[in-house]
């Protein structure tokens, strides 16, 4: 149809990604809000928000309206997803409604799925469908989910982690933990505070994480300087951190990504696991990124695992394949519940 729009929406706890039919991903910002809590007035969105994170003076806070999964704070969670809709539709969104292909993080129970729905819709949507995070991650990382031949994916999100394996264009077995990227960086920050006795704020372990952490035995040998409050002293306090400390310190959060790993494969039917061990597993999302961890998961389940070709792009590009299966499929998916779509 003339001017008519589709839009991919990666709704993540920690980075919200829109994907536009034709263009690509079009945004990319975190999922933050500023807001004046006398006012209630939201202050900033994405970017400009999250340099507010923990510099706020009293009366401005700035929050995760998703945290660990779940929507927190719906009245926000609905402005922000708003916002992005409106800035990257511009003034033809008042012509040309969009169809909307929401992602949402798995941990979202029916209530939130019905608040996201309404969200989009608000936000000028013609007509809005979910999707499961696990298989628009698959599509994104390209990998063939249609035959019937067994896939696996470990999806590590900021806030969620998803394990599933897939097979004719559906979910054959998953699991899903509440933790993800966000859990490395409380880790870190708990390390720091108990080996030095030094209190570190979150973007301080996130660079940590990023620039030296480590999820393999020596992998990595590396090290940085950071800064600190020193709880004794109350002052500022510069120490210098190894990546042999990041893998100790991050040990519990990783070692539950690879039990969950181990727990799908142990639940997979045979002949989807031959497929597999054939294939490999395939890691997506921004936590997938901890250095190291491709190889730990290959050294405990001896099955090839690969990071995905753009890890933190995959799901948003998932949700643009997903719109044009939908064009493909028209026919069949007009018997489809609104807000739902199944494959
Ligand atoms: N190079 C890197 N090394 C380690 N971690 C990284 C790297 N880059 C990003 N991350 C982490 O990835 C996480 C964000 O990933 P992503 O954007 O895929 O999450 P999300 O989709 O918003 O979350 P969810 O899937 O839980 O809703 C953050 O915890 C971030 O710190």
């Amino acid at each position: 149809m003339f001017g008519s729009m589709d839009i991919g929406v990666d709704l993540g706890t920690a980075n919200i990604l829109i994907y536009i039919k034709g263009k690509g991903i079009v945004l990319r910002e975190p999922s933050v809000v500023a807001i004046d809590r006398d006012s209630n007035r939201v202050l900033a969105i994405g970017e400009e928000a999250r340099r507010m994170l923990g510099r706020t003076p009293g009366n401005i806070i700035a929050i995760r309206p998703l945290s660990e999964g779940v929507i927190a704070d719906y009245d926000t969670t609905e402005s922000m997803l708003r916002h992005f809709i409106q800035k990257v539709v511009g003034k033809k969104f008042f012509f040309f409604k969009p169809r909307i292909m929401v992602c949402i993080p798995s941990g979202v129970t029916t209530v939130e799925k019905r608040a996201v729905l309404e969200a989009a819709m608000q936000a000028g949507a013609r007509k809005t469908y979910l999707i499961e995070e696990p298989l628009a991650a698959a599509l994104g990382a390209g990998l063939e989910i249609s035959e019937p031949c067994g896939a696996m994916v470990v999806d590590i999100g900021g806030g969620t982690t998803d394990v599933a394996v897939l097979s004719l264009g559906g979910i054959v077995v998953s699991e899903s933990l509440r933790l993800g990227g966000d859990k490395f960086d409380e880790a870190l920050v708990r390390h720091v505070k108990k080996e030095y006795n030094i209190l570190i704020g979150e973007r301080t372990a996130e660079e940590i994480k990023m620039t030296i952490g480590t999820a393999y035995p020596s992998e990595r040998d590396e090290s940085m300087e950071i800064r600190g409050r020193d709880l004794v002293s109350g002052l500022p306090k510069t120490i210098r951190i190894t990546s042999v400390e990041t893998r100790e310190a991050l040990s519990e959060p990783i070692s539950l990504i690879i039990e969950c790993v181990k727990s799908v494969l142990e639940k997979t039917p045979p002949e989807l696991a031959a497929d597999i061990v054939d294939r490999g597993i395939v890691m997506t999302g921004g936590g997938s990124l901890i250095h190291g961890l491709d190889k730990l998961i290959n050294h405990e389940t001896g099955i090839p695992t690969y990071l995905a070709e753009d890890p933190l792009s995959c799901v948003a590009l998932g949700t643009g394949k997903a719109l044009e299966a939908l064009a493909n499929l028209q026919d069949s998916l007009t018997t489809l519940k609104k807000g739902s779509i199944s494959y």
